[in-house]
């Protein structure tokens, strides 16, 4: 079978399937502060020497800002049927709270609007890591306002774009914005403080629940929670390392699933946490559960895991696997980890609805030569994740729709520009785009097994 050939499974998607692209706001539009916007944490946090690499910020990015209209165009042509985008919050309410910037309004409804003209549905996430900075400076997610910010925002949304915008997400990967903001603290705010990420993680179930309530009320219905997944494999199969993927598969997976859906933390993040683990009580618990109307799954790779006392806090460490091919992010490419976690979910949460919101790769791309960017290892992963994910379908996953991470090379926040997702290059100098092999690959795919738009 030729490299060009699609090579999507036997049986097509279910009719209405969505194939889309992702990005997200502070990663691809540039023009941070323009028209009214406010500062985010990741402004702040890019423009803090040393925290990111090569002191990449977000200041042009993709340029998206003053590009849209182009880019809406470009997903015309690859045959998306779905595009995956974020709000940046402090473009609506620059101090996180109160006054409401139109200008940052009229962004969105502009690109929705544009979208909707091309028969794209739009999926909109309400935060993707941009908290304003004003509201960092009164505790950020560590505050007990924290869900009451959200949920006025989130409200704003909805009154506003609610006529045109079916499908929302409330928080992408709620792990990685409490791991990677207040534990590791390589992400905004840069936090390393246990306890502090153990309250943040309440506070944004506490907001993925208000917002999913004030969703309601408006009358959305289609309410989700995009959830970072990572299938955990104990590297031999010791009780100390079968305890290790467990209470990491606990950390990773379950933290955030295990609360919106049955209303209680995995027992591991007491043993984790120790006395970091705050005392919650039935009520705290049981206001958690606010089951998605579906779930967002984002899968880049699986772990292979064996106990470590001395990797803290969970136990547990990562065993790379040498023999095995991986991404320019040192992540083992294992298609076979997408169908497992979704059959997973099916089993666990209910079957319910789940789109794959994001699955893509990094790595290190050839120059274009003649107008052609020859990315096979991006290719080679996006044929072999579609054929995990329709060995799923087969399995009766609900599975609604697949959205490549992503649409553009763009800041892939420690990292800066130095990792490349996009399916579509983005020239470092003047951010011209170029379709690279696997976007070409993409659209052939839409079009022999889509829906088509
Ligand atoms: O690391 C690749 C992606 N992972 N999920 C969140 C996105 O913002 C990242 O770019
Ligand atoms: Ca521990």
């Amino acid at each position: 079978m030729s490299e060009r050939t699609p090579a999507m499974p036997t049986d097509s998607p279910p009719n209405g399937f969505l194939w889309g692209a992702a990005t997200s706001a502070y990663q691809i539009e540039g023009s941070p502060l323009a028209d009214g916007a406010g500062p985010s944490i990741w402004h702040r946090f890019a423009h803090t020497p040393g925290r990111v690499l090569n002191d990449d910020t977000g200041d042009i990015a993709c340029d998206h800002y003053s590009r849209w209209r182009e880019d809406v165009a470009l997903m015309a042509s690859l045959g998306l049927n779905a595009y995956r985008f974020s709000v940046a919050w402090a473009r609506i309410l620059p101090e996180g709270t109160g006054r409401v910037n139109q200008a940052g309004l009229d962004f969105y409804r502009h690109l929705v609007d544009a979208l909707l003209e091309q028969g794209i549905e739009p999926m909109l996430t309400l935060y993707h890591w941009d908290l304003p900075e004003a509201l960092d400076a009164r505790g950020g997610w560590a505050s007990d306002a924290s869900p009451g910010w959200f949920a006025d925002y989130a409200q704003i949304l909805y009154r506003a774009l609610g006529d045109r915008v079916r499908l929302w997400i409330t928080l992408n990967e709620p792990w990685v914005i409490t791991a990677g903001g207040y534990l590791y603290g390589d992400l905004a705010p840069g936090h390393c403080n246990p306890r502090e990420s153990a309250i943040v993680a309440h506070n944004l179930l506490r907001a993925h629940a208000a917002a999913s309530a004030s969703g309601r009320a408006e009358g959305i219905e289609r309410i989700g929670l995009a959830v970072n997944l990572e299938p955990q494999d104990p590297a031999s199969d010791s009780p100390e390392d079968q305890d290790a993927a467990a209470r990491r598969d606990a950390f990773i997976n379950r933290w955030f699933l295990d609360p919106v859906f049955f209303g209680r933390y995995p027992a591991q993040m007491q043993t984790i946490f120790g006395t970091d683990w705050p005392d919650f009580s039935a009520s705290e618990l049981d206001a958690l559960r606010a089951p998605p109307d579906f779930v967002g799954v984002n899968y880049y790779s699986r772990s292979v895991v064996r106990a470590d006392p001395t990797a803290q806090p969970v136990g547990a460490r990562r065993v790379r696997q040498d023999t095995r091919p991986h991404t320019a992010m040192d992540w083992e490419v294992h298609p076979q980890g997408l169908t497992d976690i979704l059959v997973w979910i099916q089993g666990r949460y209910g079957n319910p609805p789940v789109y794959i919101t994001e699955n893509g790769a990094a790595f290190e791309d050839p120059q274009p030569v003649a107008g052609r960017l020859r990315d096979r290892e991006r290719l080679a992963y996006l044929r072999s994740h579609l054929r995990a994910a329709s060995r799923a379908l087969r399995r009766g996953v609900d599975l609604r729709g697949y959205f490549a991470w992503s649409l553009l090379d763009n800041f892939e926040w420690s990292y800066g520009y130095a990792k490349r997702f996009g399916l579509v290059r983005v020239d470092p100098v003047d951010r011209q785009r170029l379709i690279k092999d696997s976007g070409r690959f993409y659209r052939d795919a839409i079009r022999r097994y889509g829906g088509g738009r």
